[in-house]
């Protein structure tokens, strides 16, 4: 069933085989410091040496077998039918925010010349107000003087590739964002899964036109029957409540989901800056959140969904619905408390599976990856001086499209 063109994901640490990236572009470098909190960085990356740093990530999966695909390139694919990509673009510049017809006709203009690959990559960048000089005025908006440095907002977060849409079974969860400056990154999730051949037909367990927030980097799928979704500062109740009936009414296997209440902060923004998993009965875990850590589980009851409080430790709850007979919670920071919280920091947590026992992570986490190997895991480094600025690691960068089944 592992057929590269469909969306394949039933668990965490199965081989990997295809996987979307992102590599940062001109959006860092329109990181600036007046908006770097409503962009959600803490501070201005240097752009070469992340794209360096990203090269290395992309090439340590294509190490190890996995296809590595590229958004821009899809998007591109898909914007070469002209009325799509005229569709796309009307849609970009609403969501944008671009209100004025002068700055619109601009646009378009701006745009007209371009291949697909550019403008993908000048929609992601954003559009400086230097860069478009002729714009002949039709509306108020467009004779007001506005101090704002840009016609269009770069996104910036787009290289954390794990968050807009998430791999589920055989379909997949089109978030809605917490953020306005990181919603317009579901539109490009919703145009490949709606015109890329290789997409075609995938179900959606959650759409973006609905108004709770869930991202991806919450989503964890534990096993083919259980899926794990945090409860945060991201992603809502409500939203884990509607992708829950959707898998229940389906053909999935999924018959769990297991909602992680983690606490609502910056730091932990998704529960994978926190817990992931590493093998077939190994976790990490930032200690900061385990105790007290409610957990709830959710299945299919008679009418609707039955919710029940799980009143015991986490290391019980694993191995009570992944049926084995121990887990091994690994700490990030090796349990310390300074290490742990700088480490988690540099999302020393956040680990990407590409088989089970084998892990991709930051190089400046070397507290907590000795704390790996220590447990039998393989650790593949790269360098992480300015990805991490970012606040997300190598699962957040990366949206699994196809794993074996283990
Ligand atoms: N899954 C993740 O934890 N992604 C990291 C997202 C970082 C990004 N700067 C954000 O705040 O959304």
């Amino acid at each position: 069933m592992t057929n590269s063109n469909e969306i394949f994901v039933y668990n965490e640490i199965g081989k990997l085989k295809s996987v979307l990236l992102h590599c940062p572009g001109e959006e860092i470098e329109n990181i600036v410091p007046d908006y770097l909190r409503r962009l959600l960085f803490d501070e201005i990356a240097y752009l070469k040496q992340a794209r360096k740093e990203h090269n290395q990530f992309a090439d340590l999966l294509r190490e190890e077998g996995v296809e590595v695909l590229y958004l821009t390139e899809l998007m591109a694919e898909i914007l070469e039918n002209k009325e799509v990509r005229n569709n796309f673009l009307e849609e970009f510049m609403e969501e944008g925010r671009v209100g004025t017809d002068g700055i619109r006709d601009a646009i378009r203009e701006f745009f007209a010349p371009m291949t697909s690959l550019d403008m993908i990559r000048k929609c992601i960048s954003g559009i400086r107000t230097g860069e478009l000089s002729h714009i002949k005025p039709k509306s108020l908006g467009d004779m007001v003087r506005n101090p704002y440095p840009f016609y269009l907002d770069p996104i910036p977060n787009l290289y954390f590739q794990r968050d807009p849409f998430a791999s589920m079974g055989q379909g997949i969860t089109l978030n809605v964002m917490y953020s306005d400056t990181r919603n317009r990154e579901t539109l490009f999730a919703k145009y490949l899964f709606d015109y890329h051949p290789r997409f075609k037909n995938i179900e959606r367990w959650y759409n973006r036109d609905k108004s709770h927030p869930i991202e991806g980097g919450d989503e964890l799928i534990l096993s083919e029957k259980v899926v794990a979704i945090g409860i945060s500062e991201r992603t809502d109740a409500v939203a884990i409540e509607k992708v829950a009936k959707n898998l229940f009414n389906s053909n999935e296997t999924f018959d769990t989901v297991l909602a992680f209440d983690i606490p609502k902060t910056r730091a932990y923004m998704h529960l994978d800056t926190v817990f992931t998993m590493v093998d077939y009965d190994k976790f990490t875990i930032y200690p900061g959140i385990e105790s007290p850590l409610d957990v709830y589980s959710i299945t299919k009851g008679k009418e609707g969904l039955s919710i029940s409080y799980e009143a015991d430790q986490l290391s019980s709850i694993l191995k009570k619905y992944l049926h084995l007979p121990a887990v091994d919670l690994i700490r990030c920071g090796n349990g310390d408390i300074i290490a742990a919280g700088r480490e988690q920091w540099s999302d020393g947590s956040n680990t990407l599976a590409v088989s089970p026992g084998k892990v991709i992570c930051y190089d400046r986490n070397y507290v907590t990856n000795e704390a790996l190997r220590k447990r039998g895991i393989e650790v593949l480094e790269f360098q992480s001086y300015e990805l991490s600025r970012g606040r997300g690691g190598p699962r957040c960068m990366s949206m699994p499209l196809a794993r074996e089944k283990i």
